[in-house]
């Protein structure tokens, strides 16, 4: 990620991230933060930790640790996990975990859970969670090396994105694509139209 832009105007709507999919989904609604600033945190899931609790806390720790250097803003952060049953799936940083990931979803179905979190500027937090379902062809040894071979999956929640050459592997979806992407659009928007300053509203 390069280096955080500085926050343009006091009100103005920071994003807490460093996922430049959260970026182009926040303009897709035509939403132009005026700061871009990652949070570093520690998002490693507490023992026995739920998936929808994991992804609320980590979306809410990162809008915090923003807001904290950044009061009288406001904070927009998010947390995707991808959860098979009760089991968090990591975020695949090497081809050996993508590969992992890609093995237990295939044939299977899985839920997309996206934590999202405001920071007004007067400091109350809002967080909730997002749900959606992601039903995965069984995938063959060749489907998995050339996926693997895309590098794709490097970055991604459970190792694969849906945006691009996965899409292929969903047999069937509900719930919120933006959400799977990484930031539920429908949710962030009505957030965004209710708390931002009339001429920053979506
Ligand atoms: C399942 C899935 C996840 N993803 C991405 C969205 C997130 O960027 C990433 C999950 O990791 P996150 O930890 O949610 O986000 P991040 O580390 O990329 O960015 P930040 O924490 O700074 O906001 O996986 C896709 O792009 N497509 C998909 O289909």
């Amino acid at each position: 990620m390069t280096a955080a832009a500085k926050p343009s105007e006091k009100t103005g709507l920071i994003l807490a991230s460093a996922s430049p999919r959260r970026l182009q989904l926040l303009e897709q609604i035509a939403i132009i933060p005026a700061a871009v600033i990652p949070a570093d945190i520690d998002e490693t899931p507490h023992a026995g930790e739920k998936p929808k609790i994991y992804a609320e806390r980590i979306a809410a720790e990162k809008a915090t640790t923003v807001y904290r250097e950044h009061a009288g803003h406001v904070i927009l952060a998010a947390d995707t996990v991808v959860a098979c049953g009760a089991r968090i799936l990591p975020k695949a940083e090497d081809s050996d975990t993508a590969i992992k990931c890609l093995k237990l979803l295939s044939g299977r179905r899985h839920r997309v859970i996206s934590g999202i979190s405001l920071v007004l500027p007067c400091g109350k937090q809002y967080v909730k969670s997002v749900a959606s379902v992601v039903a995965f062809k069984r995938l063959t040894d060749a489907e998995i090396s050339g996926y693997i071979a895309s590098g794709e999956w490097d970055g991604k929640a459970g190792g694969y994105a849906i945006q691009g050459l996965a899409a292929s592997f969903v047999r069937f979806m509900s719930g919120s694509y933006s959400n799977i992407v990484g930031l539920p659009l429908f949710e962030v928007a009505g957030w965004l139209h209710t708390h931002l300053k009339e001429t920053d509203k979506p």
